[in-house]
């Protein structure tokens, strides 16, 4: 299956100069989409994970289609003001702005070992903020999982330590 062919990018979106990887030309194939979530599955079999962490927003597409497939719970990490309830917060910086995401503190059980799935890794700001919001609630990242990682933002170093795959890089 040749991934890194069929993602699309969008050129000059959101802002001058960025060079957007639209993961939508994965999901809007069934094969490539599945392909993605057995590969992730095959990355997970190492790890005895307990809880998938999806990010928002294209990170719920891949966290709920593997969720369901591992039949694992699946919570969601949401840009600030989405999620209600008492709520952990982290802000962060993005290629493109700067946000702020949160989780809900009743999300994850202490010492469980928790994937983080997004589509992509830029500075690994947003995936490093998703991290730190589990830690916070007592859990253990034991496993980060993109589609796409783009090398020359060097993402990687804001993960640490924890197994990382990502399955196309640009
Ligand atoms: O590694 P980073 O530099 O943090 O960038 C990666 C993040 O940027 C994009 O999301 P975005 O914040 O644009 O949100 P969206 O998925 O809601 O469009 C992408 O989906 C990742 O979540
Ligand atoms: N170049 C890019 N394409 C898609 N999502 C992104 N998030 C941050 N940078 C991105």
């Amino acid at each position: 299956m040749d991934l890194k062919n069929l993602i699309r990018t969008i050129p000059d979106f959101p802002k001058p100069g960025i060079q957007f990887k639209d993961i939508e030309s994965i999901t809007e194939h069934p094969e490539a989409f599945s392909h993605v979530v057995e590969r992730f599955s095959e990355a997970m079999e190492a790890h005895d994970i307990d809880k998938i962490v999806a990010l928002d927003a294209r990170g719920f597409l891949f966290g709920g289609a593997l969720g369901l497939r591992q039949k694992l719970p699946i919570v969601m990490a949401r840009k600030k003001g989405k999620l209600g309830g008492d709520c952990v917060a982290e802000t962060y910086a993005l290629e493109y702005g700067s946000a702020e995401v949160e989780l809900q503190k009743t999300a994850i059980k202490s010492g469980e070992k928790v994937m983080i799935i997004d589509d992509l890794l830029a500075t690994g700001g947003t995936a490093a903020a998703a991290a730190a919001l589990v830690n916070q609630v007592g859990g253990d990242v034991t496993l980060f999982a993109f589609v796409i990682e783009l090398d020359g933002l060097n993402g990687r170093a804001q993960l640490g330590d924890v197994d990382t795959v990502a399955l196309v890089s640009f």
